[in-house]
């Protein structure tokens, strides 16, 4: 090959043509690096006639500078990149991106730097060197990484190193890791289990794509029966991804893992440490053998690497909308999982207790084998339901639970058992208001209230992070101790389980409060040895724990993700109260589960309490049904906006303007967002509903294509959308 086409990471030149110097070889995938001007820049060779690029003559082509040392990206994964930049309208590069993961990575493996404490405590520290000691406790990372850990400048580091207070270790990036052992500690499988656990061996035996939902109620024992499967392509040498929607939920699945393979899998996820990024990828790219990578849990970010030889993806708690990423490429790591199975043919199961209903419906089309688990492990029972009328129960005055909760927490404490409470609202409150003129504290940068956190003793934007110290004085009117707390965060039922139960051992479980994985760690060390009697948390603890002495699950506020018009709201919200009732009894104790509501009868609410499942997903299959709603219309969203509200409006016009006029689409808007304000952009939206018949993105793309917008616009489009706001 003279001439090779690259696809280049640069979303505006997109596509350009080089040419091979002499005697070197660069085959479809290879990573390569070009010039262009004076600057060198990264590009993947493409199929060229899948790609298109301007027409440059041969003899005005550069040549390339040098093929990375690392194997090409394979047909199968150019395939998937091709996949998704088409079906989500993002651009090729920016996918391709994901793929590539580490930078430092494609130079080659080799050994990197770090530093740790060396044990040495001098007598006398400055107080910058003092806080580095304490912050850096069991820690060894590059100094930049430390510097961050620590708060303190790289140089203050730097120092250290020279007074002999952090040494230098070498960290091979090509150490190999050492193998799972599938027979390691194989459990003893119910029937049920190992007639689902077959039929997972078989497909992967087979090579063959097998998109299979794992419908199990909650506890079971899904997890032991997707580890057959895994234990299989272990033993075939081919390896596994496991993508689970938060990394809260890893440091559980890294324990589990271990005891049932004798080693922990490899992760991948934001948080990881540069060199663990580059060791991991470099074990990723060399297959499951010698030290490779085998088993890979990761958050959706895991899904674009590439990996040798894929033989099965497990999606766990494949109904998390967190699977949906809404910033950059927005797409669904579910669905794109069952992409790449496709292209790898390789099986994958998506396991959940309560599946989403577009999977639900494509099982009912045949398209997904649905393999059933429907009772606990070990004879557990599901726990009993109630729910508790909020307008006949009405709590005192300032409280929220009310009281029957809290005559079977009080139940709960006698007989030591453990009670968790669940409330989707992180903070002390909502709504923050001044008692003397009504100012309300809202987000400066985004059309959102400012909720208050009493644990940082802040007030917060949940939507672009700001934050600011509660003042002592009204900014409006200036008086003095006058800010009231409106509604329930989960710090606030924290403090009202305190108040009522003051010798009860109260855990607070948010994002704010488990932010690291040794948080995680102790938290169910605490929770598994009884050192916690009453759990409060927000979704985080709603799935994946397994405390066999928690038998009552409070849910404090039912109503409240039916509120806001969201489309999967009912949904979500049956997802959410089925997988936080199914945390009790799920050892030998039963369970019971109180819903405090003010809607009893709505039809979720009602479904819930009869432990009526079908019920639920056919009244809401025909509400989407009448919708045209997904999973029988499609929904795209375009989002425009600008930190000028005018120009942002005048472009959402503009493209309102010109919209399509076809049969089986409509299009609704342009309207200001729910969210008309978001870190400091003003924001329109409009909304696509098409019949699945529809071209959607080719109509989309040659809609937008021509228009074009002045430099401080960006409009994006969001296919499947889940966030409405
Ligand atoms: N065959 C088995 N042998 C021994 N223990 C088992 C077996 N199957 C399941 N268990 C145990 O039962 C408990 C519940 O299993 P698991 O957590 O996998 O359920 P699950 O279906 O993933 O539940 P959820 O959806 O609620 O998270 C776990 O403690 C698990 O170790
Ligand atoms: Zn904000």
């Amino acid at each position: 090959m003279l001439r090779v086409r690259l696809l280049v990471f640069n979303a505006a030149l997109g596509v350009l043509d080089y040419r091979v110097p002499e005697g070197v070889q660069v085959e479809l995938g290879a990573i390569v690096i070009a010039p262009l001007g004076p600057r060198q820049i990264l590009g993947i060779a493409w199929e060229p006639e899948r790609l298109e690029a301007q027409d440059v003559p041969e003899s005005k082509l550069r040549p390339i500078l040098e093929v990375l040392p690392v194997p090409p990206l394979k047909a199968e994964l150019r395939r998937l990149i091709e996949w998704t930049a088409d079906y989500y309208c993002a651009p090729l590069s920016a996918v391709a991106r994901m793929a590539l993961g580490s930078m430092a990575a494609l130079r080659g493996g080799g050994t990197t730097t770090e530093y740790r404490l060396t044990g040495v405590e001098p007598k006398r520290l400055t107080p910058q060197r003092a806080a580095a000691m304490d912050a850096l406790h069991g820690e060894q990372a590059s100094i930049r990484e430390l510097a961050e850990l620590a708060s303190v400048s790289e140089g203050v580091l730097r120092g250290m190193v020279g007074a002999g207070l952090l040494e230098a270790i070498t960290v091979d990036l090509d150490k190999p890791y050492p193998p799972a052992n599938p027979q390691h500690n194989a459990p003893t499988l119910s029937e049920d289990q190992r007639k689902a656990a077959d039929r997972f061996v078989d497909a992967v035996k087979a090579n063959q794509f097998t998109p299979f939902l794992l419908d199990g109620v909650t506890g079971s024992g899904k997890t032991e029966t997707y580890f057959e499967a895994v234990a299989a392509a272990i033993e075939d040498g081919k390896q596994v991804l496991v993508l689970l929607p938060e990394i809260a939920l890893t440091e559980n699945f890294l324990r589990r893992f271990e005891e049932r393979f004798g080693v922990a899998p490899i992760q991948w996820h934001s948080s990881l440490k540069a060199s663990e990024r580059r060791r991991a990828w470099r074990a990723i790219v060399k297959g499951a053998a010698n030290g490779g990578a085998q088993v890979i849990v990761g958050a959706r970010s895991a899904l674009f690497l590439p990996y040798a030889h894929l033989g099965l993806i497990i999606v766990d708690e494949a109904h998390e909308v967190s699977f949906k990423q809404d910033e950059g490429v927005r797409y669904n790591a579910r669905d794109v999982a069952v992409i790449r199975a496709r292209y790898e043919k390789a099986p994958i199961i998506l396991a959940s207790a309560t599946p989403a209903l577009e999977s639900m419906q494509l099982a009912e089309a045949g398209i997904y084998t649905k393999i059933e688990l429907p009772a606990r492990f070990g004879g557990a029972q599901l726990p009993d339901i109630q729910i508790l009328d909020l307008r006949k129960d009405v709590p005192d005055k300032g409280r929220w639970i009310a009281k029957p909760l809290v005559a079977q927490m009080q139940a709960r404490l006698e007989r030591g058992e453990q009670s968790l409470l669940f409330l989707n609202r992180r903070g002390y409150a909502p709504l923050t208001l001044c008692r003397n003129c009504g100012h309300r504290f809202q987000c400066s940068h985004c059309t959102a209230w400012l909720v208050e956190h009493r644990f940082s003793q802040r007030l917060a934007c949940h939507h672009c992070g700001h934050e600011e110290p509660v003042p002592d004085a009204c900014p409006e009117c200036s008086a003095k101790d006058c800010l009231v707390a409106c509604g329930p965060g989960v710090e606030r039922i924290a403090d009202e389980v305190a108040e009522i139960f003051p010798e009860a051992r109260v855990a607070l479980i948010t994002s704010d409060t488990m932010n690291s994985p040794e948080a995680i760690a102790e938290f169910v060390a605490k929770a598994e040895n009884k050192a916690i009697d009453v759990i409060v948390g927000t979704q985080l603890v709603t799935k994946g724990y397994h405390f066999p002495d928690l038998t009552l699950v409070g849910v404090i506020d039912a109503d409240l993700g039916l509120e806001g018009g969201d489309l999967r709201a009912a949904e979500r919200t049956y997802q959410q109260v089925a997988q936080v009732a199914g945390r009790a009894g799920r050892g030998e104790k039963p369970g019971e589960v109180l819903i405090q509501t003010r809607h009893p009868e709505a039809p979720v609410i009602a479904a819930l309490a009869a432990g009526d499942r079908d019920a639920f997903y056919d009244a809401e299959t025909e509400a989407r049904r009448d919708a045209g709603a997904p999973p029988f219309g499609r929904w795209a969203a375009i989002i425009v906006s600008s930190e000028d509200m005018a120009e942002a409006r005048d472009a959402a016009r503009a493209i309102g303007g010109t919209a399509p006029d076809l049969p089986d689409m409509l299009v609704l808007g342009p309207a200001p967002a729910p969210l008309s304000l978001l870190r400091g952009r003003h924001r329109f939206r409009l909304l696509i509903n098409a019949r699945r018949s529809a071209q959607l993105q080719k109509i989309v793309r040659a809609w937008l294509g021509p228009l074009d917008f002045p430099k401080g616009v960006r409009v994006h489009v969001d296919v499947d959308p889940y966030s409405f706001v």
